[in-house]
């Protein structure tokens, strides 16, 4: 992969830059700025070079409608504190606002653009959609540079399509996430254990298939726990359940069962009558959820289990927290989980913005695991051994870019 360095003089160059911003909010306060932090030293870089630098990022899932729950304000607002200079945020992502804020930077200055999943064409399917959008954010820029870690495996306008438009090159977020994760990839030191939870629950089930060939442990916690309890035929009552992948969380129990190896589920889930955070919590036997209640975290005998396994482990990968560890009386899985990997005599890394973010909430400090990863589906995906479209695109060479 290219870098910034690669670029040549930016100097009074529009250079568009991919972040991943997408930072947890309660309202319009956000309440974990880890990922905003993580990609200040890039923007500093391209700043301190001369450049005229513009974000291009999302915040969430608004599905190609503007949708002000979902604007980067916050994140503009935050990015301007830790860069000691204010980032004006257009009020568009491609039209008059964006072309206006773009025109108006200096040299070392930095705006950014609305999310750009505000835009149809950002997530489309359809190539040709996605790539007019992608040729709007062009005319906006002289170069672009991937660095928003947590997207590179989305193929979408803006992290794929635009950086076959433009001289692209990875930033420095991008390059160091790629460094640490190559160590997990090559020859982990055994035993090699992968904990997924979280609530991405169809992204997720969909990379076991290739984590069973190289993990020789996976922990199951989280919201992906019903659909495996679903399939051993017991009832989840009204916890997230993917219906329709229920073969498919069969066949991998199967075929664990068949080459020997371990698929780690709770054998107790805390319970609770509703999706809030002052629902009376109460512990049940993982195969007696009652139908009238929905499992929010793992019980206290599975937190036990699964922390003994991960701090007799010597490479741990740790994507999506056990429960909503946002409320209190749901966070007793992930704290326990994240004190096990702190236990680990090896490599520990604790990947995706909500569980960076449980993490440092529940206290832990950051130099406590080897790494914390910006990215939890890009992580995974990566570890997998799936070519990344984001960074995939930036191996390639382009006749448009010459
Ligand atoms: N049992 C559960 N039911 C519903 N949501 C859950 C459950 N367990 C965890 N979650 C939620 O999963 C979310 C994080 O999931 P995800 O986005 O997949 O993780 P990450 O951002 O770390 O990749 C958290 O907001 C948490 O509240
Ligand atoms: O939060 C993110 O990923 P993660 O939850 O896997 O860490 C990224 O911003 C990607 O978001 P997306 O999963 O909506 O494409």
């Amino acid at each position: 992969m290219k870098s910034i360095a690669d670029l040549g003089d930016l100097r009074g160059q529009r250079v568009l830059v991919r972040c991943d911003l997408n930072v947890p909010l309660d309202g319009t306060t956000i309440t974990d700025d880890g990922r905003i932090r993580a990609s200040v030293p890039t923007l500093t870089t391209l700043r301190d070079a001369g450049a005229k630098v513009v974000v291009l990022a999302h915040l969430g899932r608004p599905k190609g409608e503007v949708n002000p729950k979902y604007s980067l304000a916050p994140a503009a607002a935050r990015l301007g504190e830790l860069l000691g200079s204010e980032v004006r945020l257009a009020t568009d992502v491609v039209g008059e606002s964006a072309r206006t804020t773009v025109a108006a930077l200096a040299d070392g200055e930095v705006a950014m653009l609305e999310n750009v999943r505000y835009e149809p064409g950002e997530e489309s399917k359809d190539e040709a959609v996605r790539g007019a959008l992608a040729d709007r954010y062009a005319e906006l820029g002289d170069v672009f540079v991937s660095d928003g870690f947590g997207v590179v495996h989305r193929k979408q306008a803006s992290v794929y399509d635009l950086a076959s438009r433009l001289p692209s090159a990875a930033g420095g977020l991008v390059e160091a996430e790629v460094t640490v994760l190559q160590r997990l990839t090559e020859e982990p030191q055994r035993p090699y254990v992968v904990v997924l939870g979280g609530a991405k629950v169809s992204d997720k089930l969909a990379v076991i298939a290739n984590l069973l060939k190289t993990a020789d442990t996976l922990v199951v916690g989280g919201g992906m726990v019903f659909t495996f309890l679903a399939a051993q035929g017991h009832e989840v009552g009204k916890s997230l359940l993917e219906t329709d992948q229920l073969d498919v969380v069969k066949g991998y129990l199967d075929e664990a069962a068949a080459t020997g190896k371990q698929i780690l589920l709770p054998t107790d889930i805390v319970v609770a009558p509703d999706f809030k955070a002052d629902a009376p919590p109460t512990v049940v036997a993982a195969d007696a959820i009652p139908a009238d209640q929905l499992g929010l975290d793992i019980g206290p005998e599975s937190s036990r289990a699964f922390a003994a396994v991960i701090a007799q482990a010597r490479t741990v990968f740790w994507n999506g927290p056990m429960g909503v560890a946002e409320w209190e009386a749901f966070a007793g899985g992930t704290r326990a989980v994240a004190q096990a990997l702190t236990e680990v005599h090896g490599l520990s890394v604790v990947g995706g913005g909500d569980s960076a973010a449980a993490v440092r909430d529940l206290g832990f400090a950051d130099d406590a695991f080897g790494h914390i990863s910006t990215g939890g589906g890009a992580s995974l995906e990566y570890l997998e051994g799936k070519t990344l479209p984001g960074l995939a695109v930036l191996d390639t060479t382009d006749a448009r870019k010459a």
